[in-house]
C-alpha cells in the first residue's frame, strides 16, 4: 500500500529478506552504489523493516533542517533496548522531555566548551603517557601498532574524564566491541516476517544468550565504579569526575534536573560516553595518520607548521594547537574521507515528505554521510585526501554544512564533538611533532592498506592496523 502512496523507490527484493542480501559487508558502500541507480531517496526492506536511505545534501537537508523534530528518534532495536537501561540514555532515548532535560544536563555538566577546556591536565597526561611509549619503540627502530596506541588513548583519556580513575588492564576495549557488534546487527525476531521464527533462531543462535553475558559483564563493571565512589572512605578527588557529578544530582535531585537521577540513568549515560567516545575518535586519529603515512609531502608540510609553531620548547601545548590552521584541515578532510559513523540512524516520529516521497511514522531512515562526504557536485576529486580544500572554505563539520556531516545534525548532534575533536587534534600535534614517520619494511606509498572493516559494528575502521615506524625529532 505504502509503495502506492509515493513511498520512494526500491531496488528489486527477494522474498522474506528483502533487500538483505544487498547490502554487503560495507553498508555505506552498498547503499551508495545503490543510490546512485535509484537515487538520493530510496527504499529497502530488511525483513519486515522498511528504511529510507538519504544520500545528498540537499535530502540531508531537507531531512536534518527542515524535517528534524519529525525525525529526530533513533530506531529502538532488543539488543539497544537493553544496553540503554531500557533507553535512559541520551543516544537511544527517543525525543522526548526526558531525553531534553538529560541532553541538557549532560551537555551543561561534561560536553559545554568549558567543561571540555577543565579535562586538558587529564589529556596532556594520557597524551604524554602515549607519546612515552611510542618513545620507547622509536629508541630501538621497532614498528608501532597506531591502532592499538591510539584506542589505549582514547580509553585513558574517557575512563579518567567518566572513572576519574586511570584505566587498568585488559578485556574493556573488547567489551566495548561486544556491545557494538550486538548493537549493529539486528537479531532474526526484529526483521524474519513471521512471527516466532526469529525467536527460535535467536534462540539457537546464542543471541540471546551473549546478550545477557555482555550486558552483565558492562552493568557489573559500572556498579562497581559506582559503589567505589560511594564509599566513605574514598579520597576528595582534586576534579570531580561524571560520576561525581551525576552523584551529586541524584543525591540532591535539585538544580540543574527536573528528573530523577537512579544508578540505572548513570548507568546509561557511562553507556554512551563509552559507546560514542572510545572508538570515534581513536579511529579519527588513525585514518588521520594512515592517510598522511600515504602522502609525505602533506605529512612534511604538516610537521613543519607545527614544528615552526613550537620551535625547540619540546612540548606541544593545546594552546599551540589553536594556531595550526593545516592541522585542523587534516582533521576535517580525515573526517569528511572517514567518517567512523557513516550512517546517521533516525526513525520518524509523524509524517512528511520531501520531493513528495511520503515518510510514514515509525519508519527507519539512515543518512548516508559517507556517501554525501564524496558527492562530486559538491566535492572537487572527492577520492583524493586534500586539507587544502578547505583552506579557502568556510564549510565546517558543526551540523550547517550538509555537504559534511560527521557529526550529524540538528537536534540530535553529537554533544561530543569539541571532546572528541580536542583529544583528536591534540594527539595528531604531538604525534607529528615528535616523530617523523617511516613506513615499515620498505613499504611504498602506493601499497598502504586503506580498507575499510565494519565489523558489524556502528562505526568502520582501517581494516588491517597501521603499523608505523617512529623516529624521534629532535629540536
Ligand atoms: C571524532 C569523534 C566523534 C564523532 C565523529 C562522533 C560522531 C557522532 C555522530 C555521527 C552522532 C549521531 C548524530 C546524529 O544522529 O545526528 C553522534 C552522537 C552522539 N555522540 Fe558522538 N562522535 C564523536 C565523539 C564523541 C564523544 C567523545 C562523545 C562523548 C564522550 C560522544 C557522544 C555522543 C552522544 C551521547 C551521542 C548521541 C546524541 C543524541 O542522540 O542526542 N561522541 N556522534
Amino acid at each position: 500500500n505504502k509503495r502506492k502512496c509515493n513511498f520512494p523507490p526500491s531496488p528489486p527484493k527477494i522474498p522474506i529478506i528483502g533487500n538483505l542480501h544487498q547490502l554487503g559487508k560495507l553498508p555505506h558502500k552498498s547503499l551508495w552504489r545503490l543510490s546512485q541507480l535509484y537515487g538520493p531517496i530510496m527504499s529497502l526492506s530488511l525483513g519486515r523493516i522498511e528504511i529510507i536511505i538519504i544520500s545528498s545534501v540537499e535530502t540531508a537537508r531537507a531531512l536534518l533542517k527542515n524535517h528534524d523534530l519529525q525525525s529526530c528518534n533513533r530506531p529502538q532495536t532488543h539488543a539497544i533496548k537493553k544496553f540503554s537501561y531500557n533507553f535512559l540514555d541520551i543516544a537511544f532515548s527517543p525525543c522526548s522531555d526526558y531525553w531534553r532535560e538529560i541532553r541538557k544536563i549532560c551537555m551543561l555538566e561534561f560536553f559545554s566548551m568549558k567543561r571540555v577546556l577543565s579535562y586538558e591536565p587529564i589529556r596532556e597526561q594520557e597524551v604524554g603517557l602515549f607519546i612515552e611509549s611510542i618513545s620507547q619503540s622509536a629508541s630501538c627502530g621497532a614498528v608501532v601498532d597506531l591502532s592499538e596506541k591510539s584506542i589505549a588513548l582514547t580509553t585513558g583519556v574517557i575512563f579518567r574524564i567518566a572513572f576519574g580513575k586511570q584505566f587498568e588492564g585488559d578485556g574493556f576495549h573488547e567489551l566495548i566491541s561486544e556491545v557494538e557488534a550486538l548493537l549493529g546487527s539486528y537479531s532474526a525476531s526484529e526483521f524474519f516476517p513471521v512471527p516466532f521464527v526469529g525467536e527460535v533462531f535467536d534462540w539457537f543462535s546464542g543471541r540471546e544468550t551473549r546478550l545477557e553475558r555482555v550486558f552483565n559483564e558492562m552493568n557489573g563493571l559500572f556498579q562497581e565504579v559506582i559503589d567505589e565512589h560511594l564509599c566513605p572512605q574514598r579520597p576528595k578527588p582534586e576534579q570531580d569526575d561524571i560520576i561525581d557529578v551525576l552523584l551529586a544530582i541524584s543525591k540532591n535531585q535539585v538544580e540543574p534536573c527536573s528528573v530523577v537521577i537512579t544508578h540505572e540513568n548513570i548507568k546509561a549515560i557511562l553507556f554512551d560516553i563509552f559507546l560514542a567516545g572510545l572508538d570515534t575518535s581513536s579511529i579519527t586519529i588513525v585514518w588521520a595518520m594512515a592517510e598522511l603515512a600515504k602522502n609525505s609531502k602533506l605529512m612534511k608540510k604538516a610537521q613543519e607548521e607545527i614544528r615552526n609553531y613550537v620551535g625547540n620548547k619540546r612540548k606541544v601545548t593545546e594552546k599551540d594547537v589553536e594556531e595550526l590552521p593545516y592541522l585542523k584541515m587534516i582533521v576535517k578532510e580525515t573526517l569528511r574521507l572517514h567518517p567512523p559513523a557513516p550512517l546517521l540512524p533516525r526513525e520518524t516520529i509523524s509524517h512528511f515528505k520531501i520531493e513528495d516521497y511520503n515518510f510514514y511514522p515509525k519508519t527507519m531512515v539512515q543518512v548516508n554521510v559517507w556517501a554525501i562526504g564524496r558527492d562530486p557536485t559538491y566535492w572537487k576529486d572527492p577520492e583524493e585526501f586534500l586539507p587544502e580544500r578547505f583552506a579557502e572554505s568556510s564549510i565546517d563539520y558543526k551540523g550547517q554544512h550538509f555537504e559534511l556531516l560527521p557529526f550529524g545534525a540538528g537536534r540530535r548532534i553529537c554533544p561530543g564533538l569539541n571532546m572528541g575533536v580536542k583529544t583528536v587534534e591534540f594527539a595528531l600535534a604531538n604525534l607529528l611533532y615528535h616523530y617523523d614517520w617511516k613506513l615499515p619494511n620498505g613499504m611504498k606509498e602506493e601499497d598502504l592498506d586503506m580498507e575499510e572493516n565494519s565489523g558489524l559494528s556502528l562505526t568502520i575502521y582501517k581494516k588491517l592496523p597501521l603499523k608505523l615506524v617512529p623516529i624521534l625529532y629532535h629540536p
